[in-house]
Parts: C-alpha cells; sequence; structure tokens
C-alpha cells in the first residue's frame, strides 16, 4: 500500500527490483537477479574491495563527457567556430578521472590549487585548465600564472589587481576571464544557486546604487588596459542541478547584451563561458535533459540574441560536471541494523521502516546538506516480499544521518543484503569526510567489464597519517 507519509513524487513500485534507466548507469543491469555493472555483480565487489563501496561506470563516464563535446561541437560549431567543454572537476577528481578527461577531447574546470595540482599530475596541458575561485591564495594565484594556465576566473576587482601585481612580478601575461553576476535567479536549493545578486560569487553586473558604472563593467575595462593580463573573455554560472533552461537563456542574454556594449567601446570579448548545473536524475521525479537538446536551444536562443545585438560571436565554452560524474557512479553499502517506527499522521499511526547501512553522512552528506533525494534497491538479490515504506539510514551519530529519505524497499531486506543508491558519482566522494573517523570507501572503475581500484579503501592507519605525536 501507498505510504501517506510518503512524499508526493514517490510511487507505489510495482516492481522493486526494476533499474530505472534514467537514474543508472548504462552499465548497470540485473544479471540473474543480482545488480551488475557490466556484468559484475555486487556481491562479488563488496567481497573484492569491502563495503561501503564507490562504483563509478567508466564507459558510462566517457560517453557522457563525449556526448557534451559532440552535442555542443555540432550545434554551435557553425555558428562560433567551436566550443570548449571544461568538465568541472569539483564533481569528482582523481588523477585517473583528469586522465579520461583529458583522452575524451575535454578541459579541465578546477577550483582550488589541490583540483589544480591534480589535473597537473594527470598530465593536463595548462593552457586546458581553468581555476575558479571566489577567495584564491596568493600560492594559487601564482602557481596559476607561472603554469600559464589558460584561465584563471577572476572573481572579483580586488583579484584582478592581484593578478594585475603579480603577473607583471613574474613578469608574465596572465590569461584571465571575469566571472560576473547575471543576477538570475536559478531554479534550485538556494546553498547551489550562484548568479542572483546577494550571494559571495562574481562581479555584479549591476551599478551600485549612486554608481554609473558596474563593478563587472570596471573589471572588464581594467583588465582589457592592464599590461600583464590577457582578457580571454567572460565566464557566467548560474547555479547546479537545473532543469529549467529559462535561467541559462536569461543569462546567456545579459551576457551578449553586455558583450554589445563593450563591443561598442571597441572592446572586443573573444569567449563567452556559460557554466554548468544540467540537472540529473536521482529520482523518478527528476527529469534530465539530454545534452544534445541543450545544446540545441541554446544555440538557437543564442542565434538570435547574436543576430538581434549585432555582434560577433564569442567563442562559447562549458562547465559540466554533475551530468558527467554523477549517474557513471553509485554506491554499494551492506544493511546492519532495521527497525519500524509508527508515526502518526491525521489522526492514524503509518510505519516507517529504518534500513541502516555502513556508511552515511561521510560519504555522502548531500542529503543533509541540501535535503537531497536519492533512490535505493536491494541489489544483492530480488525478494519476492511486499514493498515497505522505508529510509536508509547511515551509521552516523546524528538522527539526520540519512542516505534515502523515503523510498519502498521489499518487506524482508535485512542484515547483510546490500543497497545500491544510485546516482552518486556527483559530489559524494569529493565531499566526504572522516566524521565519526569512519573510514572513506574505495572507488572502483569499471571499463569494458574490468574492474580496478582507482582509490583504495582507508585503513585506520590513515587516520594516524597526520598525527604528529603518536
Ligand atoms: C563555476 C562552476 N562551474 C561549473 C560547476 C559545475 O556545476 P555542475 O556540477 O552542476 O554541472 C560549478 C558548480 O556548481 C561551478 O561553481
Ligand atoms: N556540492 C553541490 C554542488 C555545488 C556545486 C559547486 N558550485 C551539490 O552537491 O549539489
Amino acid at each position: 500500500m501507498r505510504s501517506p507519509l510518503a512524499p508526493a513524487w514517490l510511487t507505489l513500485p510495482e516492481d522493486t527490483a526494476a533499474l530505472d534507466e534514467q537514474i543508472f548507469s548504462s552499465g548497470v543491469a540485473r544479471v540473474a537477479g543480482e545488480v551488475s555493472i557490466q556484468g559484475i555483480g555486487v556481491t562479488e565487489l563488496v567481497e573484492e574491495y569491502g563495503s561501503p563501496l564507490w562504483v563509478i561506470d567508466e564507459n558510462d563516464f566517457r560517453d557522457r563527457a563525449r556526448a557534451y563535446v559532440e552535442a555542443f561541437q555540432a550545434a554551435f560549431e557553425s555558428l562560433c567556430g567551436g566550443v570548449d567543454v571544461f568538465y568541472a572537476s569539483k564533481a569528482l577528481l582523481t588523477v585517473q578521472i583528469a586522465k579520461w578527461v583529458k583522452e575524451e577531447g575535454l578541459h579541465i574546470d578546477t577550483a582550488s590549487g589541490g583540483e589544480m595540482a591534480i589535473a597537473l599530475r594527470a598530465g593536463t596541458d595548462p593552457a586546458h585548465i581553468g581555476l575558479h575561485g571566489n577567495n584564491k591564495s596568493d600560492d594559487e594565484l601564482r602557481t596559476a600564472i607561472e603554469q600559464q594556465i589558460g584561465r584563471i576566473v577572476v572573481d572579483s576587482l580586488a583579484e584582478l589587481h592581484r593578478v594585475e601585481a603579480m603577473a607583471g612580478h613574474l613578469n608574465k601575461r596572465a590569461n584571465v576571464m571575469l566571472r560576473l553576476t547575471p543576477g538570475v535567479d536559478a531554479s534550485t536549493h538556494e546553498h547551489i544557486a550562484t548568479a542572483h545578486e546577494d550571494q559571495k560569487f562574481g562581479l555584479t553586473m549591476t551599478p551600485a546604487p549612486g554608481a554609473d558604472t558596474s563593478v563587472a563593467y570596471q573589471a572588464v575595462h581594467f583588465a582589457a588596459d592592464a599590461e600583464h593580463i590577457n582578457l580571454v573573455g567572460l565566464h557566467s554560472h548560474i547555479g547546479s542541478q537545473i532543469f529549467d533552461s529559462t535561467g541559462f537563456e536569461t543569462t546567456a542574454t545579459r551576457m551578449l547584451e553586455f558583450i554589445a556594449v563593450l563591443a561598442a567601446e571597441d572592446i572586443h570579448i573573444a569567449e563567452l563561458d556559460i557554466g554548468g548545473g544540467y540537472g540529473i536524475a536521482y529520482t523518478e521525479a527528476d527529469t534530465p535533459v539530454a545534452p544534445a537538446v541543450i545544446a540545441q536551444n541554446l544555440a538557437a536562443h543564442m542565434a538570435e540574441e547574436v543576430d538581434r545585438l549585432g555582434i560577433d560571436w564569442p567563442r562559447i565554452s562549458i562547465e559540466p560536471g554533475r551530468s558527467i560524474a554523477g549517474p557513471a557512479g553509485l554506491t554499494i553499502y551492506t544493511v546492519g541494523t532495521t527497525k519500524t517506527v509508527w508515526v502518526e499522521h491525521a489522526g492514524q499511526h503509518y510505519s516507517r521502516r529504518y534500513v541502516a547501512v555502513d556508511g552515511g553522512m561521510s560519504d555522502n552528506p548531500r542529503p543533509v546538506l541540501y535535503d537531497a533525494d536519492y533512490t535505493a534497491v536491494l541489489a544483492n538479490r530480488v525478494s519476492e516480499s511486499g514493498p515497505v515504506f522505508s529510509r536508509v539510514v547511515g551509521k552516523h551519530c546524528e538522527s539526520g544521518d540519512i542516505v534515502v529519505n523515503a523510498v519502498y524497499l521489499p518487506e524482508d531486506t535485512d542484515h547483510g543484503d546490500l543497497l545500491v543508491v544510485p546516482a552518486t558519482g556527483a559530489y559524494g566522494h569529493v565531499m566526504s569526510s572522516n566524521y565519526n573517523m569512519l573510514l572513506r570507501p574505495a572507488i572502483v572503475a569499471i571499463k569494458d567489464g574490468q574492474a580496478r581500484t582507482i582509490i583504495r579503501r582507508e585503513t585506520y592507519d590513515d587516520l594516524f597519517a597526520r598525527e604528529v605525536d603518536l
């Protein structure tokens, strides 16, 4: 029976064993009842690599990465000469993954000295690296300038002045993009929206009360005239996990209008980066849009605007992260304890089954941070028992330690069973912690039916590794 406690979007499944192909990576299927990735069953994976376990379907990751390059190239090439796809590595980054990104022809967007170090360690051409950050350190800026990376995405006027001074000091010319705030309210969780005025990122395009020009306008003029700055272009990123194209289109319009204003002053903007943020399916409620559709719609909209404004096309770049890494990943957990509670709702009592697994907010803090919804399936077998309204929780000392807030699982799901939570490839491993001194899982990549560890599981020795006085 459907539970009155269930959120409106959650339907009672006809078959709890079904795998929704919008949510799972392309290599996932049930083989002899067991969830398998490219033919390798979850039981075998857990026996070999431990539990919990992050699995990345490498073929799926690469296919999604290439799909962005091909789709945007096809839609924009005849208009603006070409598109650079920067993989937003904050979503999921290891040296191996940076190598896959390079091999698939993408550039890489980093957001700290650490991410930049990993990209460089993977042998990425510095010209193909971008560096973001609202508060970059001197060290980060110095490395970026010395390495002559393709674009330092400058976030404030003060940072622009620092880059000019530092590049002069190092006798270099820094490649700079300016991150602007187009004042768009993206429809997503407020903590991952980044283009409205009242948040920390970017140079505002709106003049302050009483001012004639905006900070964005002043920054462009400074950068265009600066001796040690090569102004590569303008950048905007409206937020993350967005399905509605309106925000992207409004942003493109505002950026192109600004480019037209600058063109009239003889400042030619060669490149426009419109950021990332394309939403993925975590549950049945999400309806992701294919890269080809995103690219074609955006190209059509921008072509109209470029015509209307009578400007030259800038080269276009984009920065998808989640939509490449997210669906390619899944997490395998082992069930420990279960219990049933009775919750009062509209004068009646309804059951909710708690299913506790061996990980939690340390391997995926997204439910705690953003109330993010996920789904889960019983993975080591197919059950004949009926669906029961359940909540999957972790093993941390926090009652908010939720892995999957609402899901129907087979009634006989119990100790020793394996659950798979799909779509955990992005913002899981990279945001993980050792809270309660839990050991972080390994990441296993599966390519062409072969599994290999790309990040090993932590050991207790790792917990002691930074202690200086044992
Ligand atoms: C500047 C910038 N570019 C790209 C991204 C990638 O976003 P997503 O992973 O949603 O595609 C982010 C994260 O929101 C970002 O801050
Ligand atoms: N970490 C966020 C996305 C932030 C994107 C970075 N600007 C998430 O998991 O949804």
